[in-house]
């Protein structure tokens, strides 16, 4: 797996993660939302510099430009509910692209700390040939993203896939390094070493679904 860690370099990513971490910034829902939107935008900006490119040519009001654009076919797929401000950001660049959502929830057994990823609801496009995008802010232990796309699967077969994070746990990123095709690329703005023994990344954020809209009851 390709694996681009935007942390290892200073920019103004840095601003977005510090506030999306501040217990006391991170409140305020509106701006949270807004930060992880943002840091999609700078991630989704960071990928397409790795995407396939064509030539065409622009009449303007005195001439002829040319130009380069985007000539993959993308399919924006998050997982619901933490990854829609994310996907809001990466589709604020990727104007045509076609959206995919699945609904993927950890179930806990009760009194047990271990839990099993259920996968719900699926809307999803053809992925054949296509370039999928998959995204979800936090990749903790990894599952969610694996269950995803094993989900997906029946779609078709994407040309290439390119995994979105925002925060990662060392642990998540070796599973699904061991899990996905050695040609995927994971793109995540930062990576903590830590996970505790109900699979939150330490020091991480929280909970990154609460965080974006509002605490939920356990089901
Ligand atoms: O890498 P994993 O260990 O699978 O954990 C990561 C998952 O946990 C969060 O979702 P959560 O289950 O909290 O659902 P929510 O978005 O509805 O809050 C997050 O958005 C991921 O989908
Ligand atoms: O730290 C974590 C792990 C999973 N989901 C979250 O929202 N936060
Ligand atoms: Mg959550």
């Amino acid at each position: 797996m390709h694996i681009h860690n935007l942390s290892q370099q200073n920019s103004v990513l840095n601003a977005f993660i510090s506030e999306i971490r501040d217990i006391s910034v991170q409140k305020d829902r509106m701006r949270f939302r807004r930060n992880i939107e943002r840091i999609g935008e700078v991630l989704g900006y960071e990928m397409s510099k790795n995407l396939n490119y064509k030539p065409i040519s622009i009449e303007t009001p005195l001439g002829t430009s040319s130009m380069n654009v985007i000539e993959n076919e993308i399919v924006l797929c998050s997982i619901l509910r933490a990854g829609v401000p994310l996907h809001n950001g990466l589709l604020n660049y990727f104007d045509t692209a076609e959206n995919a959502f699945i609904s993927a929830y950890r179930h806990h057994e009760k009194n047990s700390e271990s839990f099993e990823i259920i996968v719900e609801y699926l809307a999803c496009p053809n992925l054949e040939g296509k370039t999928l995008i998959l995204a979800d802010p936090m990749l903790a232990t990894g599952q969610s993203m694996v269950s995803t796309f094993e989900a997906l699967k029946p779609f078709g077969i994407p040309k290439e896939i390119h995994l979105v994070s925002v925060i990662g746990a060392q642990e998540g990123v070796d599973y699904v390094d061991r899990h996905f095709d050695k040609t995927t690329h994971l793109w995540v703005a930062t990576v903590d070493e830590n996970l505790n023994d109900k699979g939150y990344i330490i020091p991480g954020l929280g909970d990154a679904g609460d965080l974006s809209y509002g605490e939920k009851l356990q089901h």
